[in-house]
């Protein structure tokens, strides 16, 4: 039984690694638990009740657990009744030297045992012959050697959980339809395949990379119309595909009521907490394969773990499986040892094809913490104009955008006049989106002199100026919206970006993308908890791309050291398809690009052989 203490977990927190968005609830979290357990036994040992106050906290920042003291007499607390061991009904349960809530424990064993499992249940082997035929077929064009995308695709054909990892244009869509197109042709019959992302909006782009993606294979001759049409379009959020149920933390798709598929597909993982992650895991039946694609570097996921980081930690090919790729792919794959149970099933592409300029370096830079290089890529900017002309891949101003007298209206509002043009066009909302889609303000944080919130309302005081908002009028045409909370009756999920554009009677609406590639409207009525979404947090981006990213990157006194890391300016760099623009003072970039987030979880360690 999963021994599970629903009243001590934190309420679902919201950004909490920002720690900027405070949540009432949470605020009385440590003292609410401390409370219950004190209740529990008036007699708790102290150091246990000061290690549960830095739990709480912790659990907050997003961690899963938290190191016991070595000195610590562990039967002191276990005699306490409060604390447990793995498999006892106990509101906090040590285990590995580490104090969890309950259930985190229970996610994060069951999670680690069931990838265990499937990573011992290896599907019947491909034929190798006419594995190694396919393979030299849908790899014809490759002129690299390793070609990661090959080696990565001839793996996961062996095995039932694939994790590939990759940075932004890495190949990770197009390795994704060889490998579902060359699953499909070993199967006699048609599978059922299932693909879904974390959000609507990142859903959304898979569907349209993987019709992209199709169509690129057809063109080459290797995807027929027959088999195109056994590789599915439609991409689904998790919790629509798990079936979210109202007010409830259970979904309708579970151990004892599995989904009915035969592959799951998870883009963007890296979102995926870790309750989501052995939620999901436990609604898979029996053999269904499991594809987790995402970037093990780009910030973890908001609510409790880092699934996909602890997943990638060990990865390496034993001797014979290596040995059986080289015979495979014709190319030399060296075995190396891994001491993770899961290591063979990390596949990680190393080469982006989008990125081969200077975004890609100051990614990959800042990923490194090579400040000498970082120092270099922003060097030459610094001789730009303080207005630069617009079309270099990356622009640099070297100041804190949060200092008093630095004007950030102009960039602001030169990065959406394509956008305002479309809406006093009247264009078509797809057209108003594409217009919207490419330029985003991101921030590490929601409120301050460089924050979500001052560029929310700076852009609107401006709107106001020019006679396209009445003065605190709330809906206008043209205002960006974000849904920061599930609607399930509207179908809107956390995350959702609205765009509000008045019909010709002048009445306005706000529009979403659907899920057909066109949008839906909602009355704005119907949306009462809604953010204007000019910027947008670099959390809440995630998942999403667009041709320019403004980012800004305030100073410690502006609230950024609290906020800023190497995972958080990576995955803010890397939204940008086209171009980045940095604002913020060389040392705050460097400083970020030398502080790794680590988050407290006992999942890499559980998977050790
Ligand atoms: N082996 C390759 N050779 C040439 N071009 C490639 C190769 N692999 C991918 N590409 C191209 O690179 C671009 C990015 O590929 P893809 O969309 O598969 O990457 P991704 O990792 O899924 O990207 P994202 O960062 O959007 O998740 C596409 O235009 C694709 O056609």
């Amino acid at each position: 039984m999963i021994n599970t203490f629903t009243t001590t977990l934190p309420p679902i927190a919201n950004e909490t690694n920002t720690g900027e968005k405070i949540d009432v609830e949470k605020i009385d979290f440590s003292s609410a638990l401390l409370d219950l357990l004190r209740r529990k036994n008036p007699n708790a040992p102290v150091d246990l009740l000061g290690l549960v106050t830095q739990l709480a906290k912790a659990s907050e920042r997003g961690d899963v657990c938290v190191d016991i003291p070595a000195q610590t007499d562990l039967a002191a607390w276990l005699a306490s009744g409060l604390v447990g061991e793995a498999g006892d009904f106990m509101p906090l349960i040590a285990s590995h030297q580490r104090l969890y809530l309950a259930r985190y424990h229970a996610y994060e064993s069951r999670l680690a045992a069931q990838l265990r499992a499937m990573a011992l249940d290896a599907p019947p082997a491909p034929d190798e012959a006419a594995l190694a035929a396919h393979v030299q077929t849908f790899f014809a064009e490759s002129h690299e050697n390793p070609d990661w995308q090959k080696i990565a695709v001839t793996a996961a054909l062996h095995q039932r959980l694939s994790i590939v990892s990759g940075g932004p244009g890495t190949g990770k869509t197009t390795t994704l339809i060889k490998l579902l197109t060359l699953l499909q042709i070993s199967s006699d019959r048609v599978l059922n395949i299932a693909l879904a992302a974390p959000t609507g909006k990142a859903a959304m782009r898979m569907q349209a990379a993987i019709s992209q993606g199709k169509q690129d294979l057809a063109k080459k001759g290797l995807l027929s119309a027959a088999l195109a049409a056994q590789i599915p379009d439609q991409a689904t959020t998790l919790h629509r595909l798990l079936g979210s149920q109202f007010n409830s933390v259970q979904f309708r798709h579970h151990a004892a009521r599995p989904l009915v598929l035969d592959v799951l597909v998870l883009d963007e993982a890296s979102m995926i907490d870790l309750a989501l992650m052995s939620k999901l895991v436990d609604a898979l039946p029996p053999q269904a394969r499991l594809i987790l694609l995402g970037d093990k570097d780009q910030l973890a996921s908001v609510e409790a773990g880092a699934v996909m980081g602890d997943l990638c930690e060990e990865s390496g090919f034993s001797p014979d499986f290596a040995a059986k790729l080289s015979r495979l792919t014709g190319q030399v794959v060296e075995p190396s040892f891994s001491a993770s149970a899961i290591g063979e099933h990390v596949l990680t592409l190393h080469k982006s094809y989008r990125f081969s300029g200077v975004i890609g370096e100051l990614a990959r830079a800042i990923n490194a913490g090579d400040l000498r290089k970082i120092s270099a890529l922003l060097l030459p900017a610094t001789r730009q104009p303080a207005t630069p002309a617009g079309d270099e891949a990356l622009i640099w101003y070297p100041s804190n955008p949060a200092a008093s007298g630095q004007d950030l209206s102009a960039p602001l509002l030169a990065g959406y006049a394509p956008f305002f043009a479309a809406v006093a066009a009247k264009a078509s909302p797809s057209d108003v989106f594409a217009a919207f889609d490419a330029f985003r303000v991101l921030s590490p944080v929601r409120q301050g002199a460089a924050s979500v919130a001052r560029v929310n309302h700076l852009i609107e005081a401006q709107l106001v100026k020019q006679g396209l908002r009445m003065n605190d009028q709330v809906w206008y045409a043209g205002r960006p919206v974000l849904v920061p909370q599930n609607l399930y009756d509207l179908a809107l999920y956390n995350g959702d970006i609205g765009l509000t554009l008045a019909d010709e009677h002048g009445k306005l609406w706000v529009h979403f993308p659907a899920s057909d590639g066109g949008t839906r409207k909602v009355a704005p009525a119907r949306l009462p908890a809604v953010e204007t979404a000019f910027a947008m947090t670099v959390h809440k981006s995630q998942g999403s791309e667009f041709a320019h990213v403004l980012l800004l990157l305030p100073s410690p006194n502006d609230g950024g050291n609290r906020v800023l890391s190497r995972e958080l300016v990576y995955t803010a760099i890397t939204r940008a398809r086209q171009q980045v623009s940095l604002w913020g003072e060389e040392s705050i970039i460097t400083s970020a690009s030398r502080k790794g987030i680590t988050r407290q979880s006992g999942l890499a360690q559980r998977l050790l052989t």
